[in-house]
C-alpha cells in the first residue's frame, strides 16, 4: 500500500469528488460511517463517548461520527475546539445537523474557556486536527489534549492523532494526542512510523474510503507500507514434484565459544522457512551443540577451536549468511573477507559482520550486488554514520544503499527495507521481538527465501514481514514479555 503525503491525499480527495460525482460532504460522510464501523468493533458495546472536534474537516468527521454514534444509541457529548472563527463548509453542515437532529450537548471551547471544569467520558474520540495541521497547536488546544491524555479513557484518533505533523517532522516536546487506536483514512502516513512520536499512534487501522485507485496508482511515492496484499503479490507456492535441490543450499557462518545459540537460531529459522539444505560453518567447539540442537543442518568444523576460520568448501552454497556471533577478532575479519570474496551471489551480513564492515569499508568493493545488510539501529549508526533528524536518516540510508548497491534492512519497531530509493515499511511485529536472538532468526528467514529464488529485495521484504507476523501469532495468546526467538521460529509454520 502506497504511503501518500497530505498534499497527494488532498489531490486524491479532489479527483475522487470530481470523478465519482459526489460532494466533499458525501466523501466525509463515507469516511465517517466507515470510522463508526471500526469504533463499534473496538468498543464491542455502546459506551459513553466524548468527541473532541476541531473546526476544519477533521472536525467535520468528528461531528459526523458523533451524529451516527448517537443514532446507534451511544451516549455522546461533543466539545468543539474552535481554533478558527469560521467552520469549514462541511464541518458547518455537520455542526448544524447535530444541533437540529440530536439532543447531544455541544460545547464550543475557545482560549477563554475554563479548562478546569473539563471532564471526559470513558471513550475520547480525537477529531481536532487531521492531515491539515501545519503549525504548532494553539495553546488552548494543547491544554485540552494534555488533559485528555491524562484521563482514564480509551483514546481513538480519527485520521491522525492531533498534534502530529505530517508534512514535516513534529517539533520536539510537542503535545500529541496519545491514541490507543488511530483510524486513518485511505493509507497510513510516513510520520506514523518514525520513532519520535510513534508511541502516540497506538494500533493503526487503515480505512479504505474509496479514493480513486487509478489516480492513486499514478502518484509517485518513495514509501510502501508492506501488508499481506503486497506480500501475496509475489509469494510463491511449491510445486508438487519439487525436491530439496530446488530450494537452495544455505551456508551459515558464525558463532563462537559461548555464542553458539546465534547460528543455531539462524539455521533453524532458515529450515523452518523452507530452504532445501543448510550447512553451518562452526568453530570446532560448536559442532556437537549444533548437531544436537539442529539435527537437520550439516555442520563443518573450522580449523579453529573457538572461532570460525576461512575454510575451503567442497560444495557450492546458493547463498551465504554470515556474521551472527562471529566476533570481531583478526580471524573474524579474515573469515568475513574470505567469504565475501568467495560469494558470487548476494550474501547476507548481520551483527558482528556489519561491525567489521563498518571498520573495513574496502570490503564493500567485493560485496556482490544486491547483498543484504540487516543492521539494528546501533549497527546502522556504525555503518552510515550519525544522522540528524529522522528525515536525514532516511536520506542517508537511501544514499548508502545506492552507493554500494545493497539492500539495507534497518531493524526497528517498524523495520525499513531500503533499495533503489524506495523504502518498504513493514506492518507486522511487536515489542516482544525486543529480545536476544530475534535478529539471528530474521537473518535465517531472509537467507532462506534468498536460496528459494526470491530476489534479494523480495527476500528481505518477505522475511521481515513473516518474522513480525510469527511474533504477532505468538502474542495472540501469549504475553509479549515471554516471546523468545525460539517462539518466533516455532510460529513460522503457522504463519507461512
Ligand atoms: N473531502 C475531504 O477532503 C476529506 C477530508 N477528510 C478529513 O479532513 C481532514 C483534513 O481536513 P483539513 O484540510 O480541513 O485539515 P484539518 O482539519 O486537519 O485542519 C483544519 C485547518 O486548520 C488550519 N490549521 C492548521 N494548523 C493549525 C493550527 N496549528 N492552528 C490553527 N489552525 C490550523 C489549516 O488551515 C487546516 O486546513 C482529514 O484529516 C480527514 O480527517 C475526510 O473527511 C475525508 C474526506
Ligand atoms: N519494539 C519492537 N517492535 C517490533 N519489533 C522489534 C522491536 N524491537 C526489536 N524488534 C525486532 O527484533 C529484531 C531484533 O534484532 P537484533 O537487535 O539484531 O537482535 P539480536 O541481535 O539479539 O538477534 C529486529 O528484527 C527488530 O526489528
Ligand atoms: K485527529
Amino acid at each position: 500500500m502506497k504511503i501518500l503525503t497530505p498534499s497527494q491525499l488532498h489531490k486524491a480527495d479532489q479527483y475522487t469528488i470530481e470523478h465519482q460525482k459526489i460532494s466533499s460532504w458525501e466523501l466525509m460522510e463515507r469516511a465517517s460511517l466507515a470510522a463508526v464501523e471500526k469504533i463499534k468493533a473496538i468498543l464491542k458495546a455502546p459506551k459513553p463517548v466524548t468527541v473532541l472536534a476541531g473546526s476544519g474537516n477533521n472536525g467535520g468527521d468528528g461531528l459526523a461520527i458523533a451524529f451516527h454514534l448517537d443514532q446507534l444509541g451511544y451516549e455522546v457529548e461533543v466539545l468543539v475546539l474552535k481554533y478558527t472563527t469560521e467552520y469549514s463548509k462541511d464541518c458547518k453542515i455537520n455542526f448544524d445537523r447535530l444541533q437540529a437532529k440530536t439532543e447531544i450537548k455541544v460545547e464550543e471551547f475557545t482560549e477563554d474557556s475554563n479548562i478546569e471544569s473539563l471532564n471526559f467520558k470513558p471513550v475520547i474520540i480525537d477529531a481536532v486536527f487531521g492531515i491539515g495541521l501545519n503549525r504548532a497547536l494553539p495553546e488552548f488546544v494543547e491544554k485540552v489534549i494534555k488533559k485528555a491524555n491524562h484521563a482514564q479513557a480509551l483514546r481513538i484518533a480519527i485520521d491522525v492523532p492531533s498534534g502530529l505533523f505530517l508534512s514535516k517532522l513534529t517539533p520536539p516536546q510537542s503535545i500529541v494526542f496519545e491514541a490507543d487506536y488511530t483510524l486513518t483514512f485511505q493509507c497510513p502516513k510516513l510520520n506514523f512510523f518514525l520513532p519520535d512520536y510513534g508511541n502516540a499512534l497506538g494500533k493503526i487501522q487503515v480505512i479504505d474510503i474509496g479514493l480513486d485507485k487509478s489516480f492513486i496508482n499514478k502518484l509517485d511515492s518513495d514509501f510502501e507500507f508492506v501488508n499481506k496484499k503486497y506480500i501475496d503479490g509475489f509469494y510463491k507456492v511449491r510445486h508438487r514434484f519439487s525436491h530439496k535441490g530446488d530450494y537452495g543450499h544455505l551456508l551459515v557462518a558464525g558463532g563462537q565459544y559461548g555464542i553458539m545459540g546465534s547460528v543455531s537460531l539462524t539455521a533453524k529459522a532458515a529450515l523452518k522457512s523452507g530452504v532445501g539444505k543448510v550447512t553451518v560453518l562452526s568453530p570446532q567447539c560448536g559442532v556437537e551443540i549444533l548437531q544436537h540442537s539442529v539435527p537437520e543442518a550439516m555442520v563443518i568444523p573450522s580449523d579453529d577451536i573457538e572461532q570460525v576460520s576461512p575454510k575451503h568448501l567442497n560444495f557450492k552454497p546458493s547463498n551465504i549468511c554470515i556474521g551472527m556471533g562471529l566476533g570481531q577478532s583478526k580471524l573474524a575479519v579474515k573469515s568475513l573477507t574470505y567469504f565475501i570474496r568467495l560469494s558470487k551471489q548476494p550474501i547476507l551480513i548481520d551483527a558482528d559482520g556489519l561491525n567489521i564492515l563498518s571498520k573495513n569499508k574496502n570490503l564493500f568493493e567485493d560485496l556482490p550486488d544486491q547483498s543484504i545488510l540487516t543492521p539494528h539501529q546501533g549497527e546502522l549508526k556504525r555503518l552510515i554514520g550519525e544522522w540528524g533528524d529522522q528525515y536525514d536518516k532516511l536520506d542517508k540510508m537511501k544514499k548508502f544503499s545506492r552507493q554500494y548497491n545493497i539492500i539495507l534492512v534497518s531493524k526497528d519497531a517498524y523495520t525499513f527495507t531500503v533499495y533503489d530509493d524506495q523504502v518498504y515499511i513493514n506492518s507486522t511485529g511487536n515489542s516482544g521481538l525486543a529480545t536476544a536472538g530475534s535478529g539471528d532468526a530474521l537473518a535465517g528467514i531472509i537467507s532462506s527465501f534468498l536460496c528459494q529464488n526470491y530476489s534479494p529485495l523480495e527476500s528481505s521484504i518477505l522475511g521481515v514481514y513473516i518474522h513480525g507476523k510469527a511474533a504477532d501469532f505468538y502474542t495472540t495468546s501469549n504475553s509479549e514479555l515471554s516471546l523468545t526467538a525460539s517462539d518466533v521460529i516455532n510460529c513460522l509454520g503457522k504463519t507461512l
